[in-house]
C-alpha cells in the first residue's frame, strides 16, 4: 500500500499516519496485532460510502501489484486499518442514537461538564471520523451592550435640557457674577447647572475626574473656566496650575476670551501657547528667568561645574563660549525659574515643546487638565502628547528633608491629585482610548437632547445608548439639497445663498443688505487670499448687467459658514462665487490651514462683527468655533463623517437660537447621507425633527450658464497658471 494512499485518506497530521509509518521504518510490521475478531454485529455494519470504498476498492488494486511478502504485510495493515475504522464507526453509531434519542437542547450541551464531552470526544483522530456538527443554537438571553462598558460609562449623570439655573444660585465671586450678568447671561445653562456645583466647593463637589458629553454650542467652555478661576482665585504666587488643551489656535483665542469673562479681579494671569509667535517669545511670556540666594545650591553648582569640566571629552564649546543671554549670576545665587501665567491654554503640539525645550517650564503645580474637543485630541497623536504630558503630571517633587521627617514619622504619603475634565459634543465611549488619560474615579455628565420616541426595539435603543449617541442642538433645522449633476453645486449653493424660495424654506422676506463701501473696508481687507482678491477676481467677468447694484447676499447670507472637504476647494469655491456675483466678492473670506493664523484670526473677527456675510472653511472651522448669531452653514461638499457633520452643523443653532443647517448631496452621496447621517439612530435631533429633502430642478438662465461656463474656464486657466 502506497504512502499516497494513506495521504490521500489520512491527513499527514493523523496519529494513523504516523504509526503505520513508525511501523514500516524499524521494520517490525510482523509485530502488528490485526484485529479481525470483530463481533459479528460491527462486521454486518453498513459501511459508509465513502469509507468502504476508499478501503475496500483502493486496497484491491494497490495489493494486485504489489509481491507477496509486501502483500502480507498489506493485508495485515488494511485489517488493522478497518478494524480501527470499524471502531469509530461503531462509536459515531453509538453516539448518533444516543442522540437521536435525547433532545439536542443547548441546555443539555451546557449542563454537562466540559470534561464528560470531551472523554466522549477520545476517539483517535484519522480523518475519518464522521464531521462535527453545528450544536443547534437555541435564543440565548441577550446581552446588553453596555454591560461591555465599564460601570462609570454605563451610569453616567443624565441631564435634562430644562434644568437651568441663576448663577446667583450657584458658589461663585460676585465679580464673575457681575461680568456674566453684563454680557447678558441670565442664567446658567444645564450642563453648566450640572457641572459647576460638581466643580465648585460645596455640597455636591466632586473630587474624582469628569467627562461631559453636551452638544454643540451648549456652554461647556464656562462650565470648566468658571470652577478654574473660582479654585486659583487670590494665589499668592503665580504657578502654572490650570492647562487647556484644545485642537486649534482658534480655540485657543477662544476659550482665553471666556477666562477674561470669567476671571476679572481674581488677579489670575492666563497664558496662551498656540504657535502664533515666535517659539522665543512665547517662552519669555510663560516663564521669568531669575536667581536667588542660596550658597548651598551655588557650592552644588559649582562642583558640578568642575566634575564636568573634568570630563574634557564632555566639553560643549557653545555652551561655554558661545554667546550668553546677558544674565549674570551673582555670587552665591543660583538660576531661579518662574511661571508668569497661572492658567495655559494652548494647542498639544505647541505645550509638548514647551515641555521638552523651555527652560523653567514644568507642570509639576497643575492641579486642572481640561482637555476640550476630547476625542478629536485622542483620536490624533499631535505629537504623542498624552505620553509626554501625563508623566509631568504624576511628577512628585521630592520632600525637603522637615517634609521627609513628618511624613515618614506620621506616615504621611506624599500624593498628587490633579482634576481632569474632558469635554466633547461628540464624547468617545472608547475606552481603550480615555483609558490613556489615567481617570481618577472618572465621572460621565451626559447632556440629553429632548425626549425622543423610542426605536422600534429596545435592544436598539441600549447598543446606541452603549456606543455614541450624539445630540444635536434641539433648535437646528437641516435641509438636504438634491443636486443631480455634481457639476451644479455651485450653482446650487448660489440659488442657496440667494435663498430661492424652491430651494429653501426661507421665502423673499430675506433683506438684501449693501455691498461694503471701500471706506468700511478696513477689516475685511484679510490678506490677499481673502476678502480683497475675491473682489478683484470678479471685475473680470462684469458687464453692465452682471454689475449693476444688485441684491448682494441677502439676509440669508449673512453669517452663512461653507464647508469644503479641502483647504484648496475653500479657496477656488471662494473664487468662483466671487466670479458669478462679483459683488459678493468683499463679502467673502476663506478660513483654511493654508491661510495664515493672524489673516485668520481677522476674517473671524470680520465675520463675527458681520463685516462679511460668507466665511468659506475647511473641517478646521467645524469644531468648537463659537460665531455668535450665525443663522446658516451649507455642507458644500459632503462632511466625511457623522463626527464632522455633527460639528460643522453645530456652529449655528448656538445658545439656545435658531439655526439651519443645509448639505448639497450629489446623486452618489444620498445613499450615505440619507442613511448614516439623516436617518441614524446615533443621533438625537429635536422633537419630531428630521432632515427636510429637498429636490427641485435647478433653474438657470442661459446668460447665468454662460457666465458659469466662463468663470470655471477662467479658473482652470489659474490653476494650470498655478502649476506651469
Ligand atoms: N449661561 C449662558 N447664558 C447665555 N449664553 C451662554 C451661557 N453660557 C455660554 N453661553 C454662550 O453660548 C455659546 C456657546 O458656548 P460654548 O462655546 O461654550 O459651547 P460649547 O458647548 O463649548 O460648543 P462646542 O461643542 O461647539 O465647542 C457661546 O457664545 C457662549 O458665550
Amino acid at each position: 500500500m502506497s504512502s499516497q494512499f494513506y495521504s490521500r485518506y489520512i491527513p499527514p497530521s493523523s496519529k494513523v499516519t504516523i504509526t503505520v509509518e513508525k511501523q514500516r521504518s524499524s521494520k517490525k510490521r510482523k509485530t502488528i496485532k490485526p484485529i479481525a475478531t470483530l463481533p459479528p454485529s460491527q462486521e454486518e455494519n453498513p459501511i459508509p460510502e465513502r469509507l468502504e470504498q476508499g478501503t475496500v476498492v483502493q486496497a484491491a488494486d494497490q495489493e494486485a501489484s504489489l509481491p507477496t511478502e509486501q502483500q502480507s504485510v498489506a493485508n495485515e495493515q488494511d485489517i488493522f486499518l478497518r478494524s480501527r475504522h470499524q471502531a469509530v464507526l461503531s462509536k459515531y453509531q453509538k453516539a448518533k442514537k444516543e442522540s437521536a434519542e435525547k433532545p439536542r437542547t443547548t441546555a443539555a450541551i451546557e449542563d454537562k461538564p466540559i470534561e464528560a464531552q470531551d472523554d466522549q470526544m477520545e476517539i483517535e483522530s484519522h480523518g475519518l471520523e464522521p464531521l462535527p456538527q453545528p450544536t443547534e443554537v437555541q435564543d440565548l438571553p441577550k446581552v446588553s451592550m453596555s454591560t461591555a462598558l465599564p460601570e462609570w460609562l454605563q451610569s453616567a449623570t443624565h441631564v435634562s435640557p430644562a434644568s437651568t439655573v441663576p448663577f446667583q444660585s450657584l458658589p461663585i465671586n460676585e465679580n464673575a457674577a457681575f461680568s456674566l450678568q453684563e454680557k447678558g447671561f441670565e442664567k446658567a445653562f444645564a450642563i453648566q447647572a450640572a457641572v459647576l456645583p460638581m466643580l465648585l466647593p460645596g455640597p455636591q463637589d466632586y473630587s474624582g475626574d469628569i467627562c461631559i458629553s453636551a452638544a454643540t454650542g451648549s456652554g461647556k467652555t464656562l462650565a470648566y473656566t468658571l470652577p478654574m478661576v473660582e479654585s486659583l482665585r487670590e494665589k499668592p504666587v503665580t504657578k502654572l496650575r490650570g492647562l487647556i488643551v484644545v485642537p486649534t489656535r482658534e480655540l485657543v483665542s477662544q476659550v482665553k476670551e471666556t477666562f477674561d469673562l470669567c476671571s476679572g479681579g481674581s488677579g489670575l494671569k492666563i497664558g496662551t501657547a498656540m504657535g502664533s509667535k515666535t517659539f522665543k517669545e512665547e517662552q519669555a511670556q510663560l516663564v521669568e528667568k531669575g536667581q536667588k540666594y542660596d550658597p548651598e545650591a551655588y557650592r552644588a553648582e559649582q562642583e558640578k561645574e568642575i566634575d564636568e569640566d573634568e570630563e574634557l571629552m564632555d566639553w560643549d564649546f557653545e555652551k561655554r563660549f558661545g554667546p550668553k543671554d546677558g544674565f549674570e549670576l551673582l555670587y552665591n545665587h543660583v538660576v531661579e525659574y518662574n511661571s508668569r501665567v497661572d492658567v495655559l491654554i494652548c494647542t498639544p503640539g505647541r505645550l509638548v515643546e514647551h515641555i521638552q525645550s523651555t527652560a523653567g517650564f514644568t507642570l509639576e503645580h497643575v492641579q486642572w487638565l481640561v482637555i476640550d474637543e476630547a476625542d478629536r485630541l485622542l483620536d490624533e497623536s499631535f505629537q504623542q502628547w498624552i505620553d509626554v504630558v501625563l508623566p509631568g503630571l504624576e511628577y512628585l517633587p521630592p520632600l525637603d528633608p522637615i517634609q521627609e521627617r513628618f511624613s515618614n514619622t506620621f506616615h504621611l504619603r506624599h500624593r498628587r491629585e490633579v482634576r481632569k475634565i474632558i469635554l466633547s459634543a461628540t464624547m468617545t465611549r472608547d475606552i481603550s482610548k480615555l483609558t490613556a488619560l489615567k481617570l481618577r474615579r472618572p465621572r460621565l455628565v451626559v447632556l440629553e437632547g429632548q425626549a425622543q420616541e423610542k426605536p422600534e426595539a429596545q435592544d436598539k435603543m441600549e447598543t446606541i445608548e452603549a456606543t455614541e449617541r450624539i445630540e444635536l442642538p434641539t433648535t437646528l433645522q437641516e435641509i438636504g439639497v438634491k443636486v443631480p449633476d455634481a457639476n451644479d453645486k455651485p450653482l446650487y449653493l448660489i440659488q442657496l445663498l440667494e435663498s430661492k424660495p424652491e430651494i429653501g424654506s426661507e421665502k423673499a422676506s430675506v433683506k438684501p443688505i449693501e455691498p461694503q463701501r471701500s471706506s468700511e473696508s478696513e477689516d475685511t481687507s484679510l490678506d490677499e487670499s481673502t476678502s480683497q482678491s475675491h473682489s478683484d477676481r470678479g471685475k473680470v467677468l462684469r458687464n453692465d448687467a452682471r454689475t449693476a447694484p444688485q441684491p448682494v447676499a441677502p439676509s440669508a447670507t449673512h453669517g452663512t459658514l461653507i464647508f469644503t472637504k479641502t483647504n484648496e476647494h475653500a479657496t477656488r469655491l471662494a473664487h468662483l462665487l466671487s466670479l458669478l456675483r462679483p459683488a459678493w466678492g468683499p463679502q467673502i473670506a476663506t478660513l483654511t490651514k493654508s491661510s495664515t493664523s493672524s489673516s485668520r484670526q481677522k476674517a473671524l473677527s470680520a465675520f463675527r462683527k458681520r463685516k462679511l456675510s460668507i466665511l468659506i472653511a475647511s473641517d478646521r472651522a467645524s469644531r468648537g468655533l463659537d460665531i455668535p448669531d450665525l443663522t446658516h452653514v451649507i455642507n458644500y461638499d459632503m462632511p466625511s463623517s457623522l463626527t464632522s457633520y455633527v460639528h460643522r452643523v453645530g456652529r449655528t443653532a448656538r445658545a439656545g437660537k435658531e439655526g439651519k443647517a443645509a448639505t448639497l448631496i450629489a446623486d452618489n452621496e444620498a445613499r450615505w447621507f440619507w442613511n448614516e447621517i439623516a436617518r441614524s439612530e446615533k443621533v438625537g435631533r429635536g422633537k419630531g425633527k428630521k432632515v427636510v429633502r429637498i429636490d427641485r430642478k435647478l433653474e438657470v438662465e442661459d446668460e447665468e450658464r454662460e457666465m458659469y461656463k466662463e468663470a470655471l474656464e477662467k479658473l482652470g486657466e489659474e490653476t494650470r497658471g498655478k502649476h506651469e
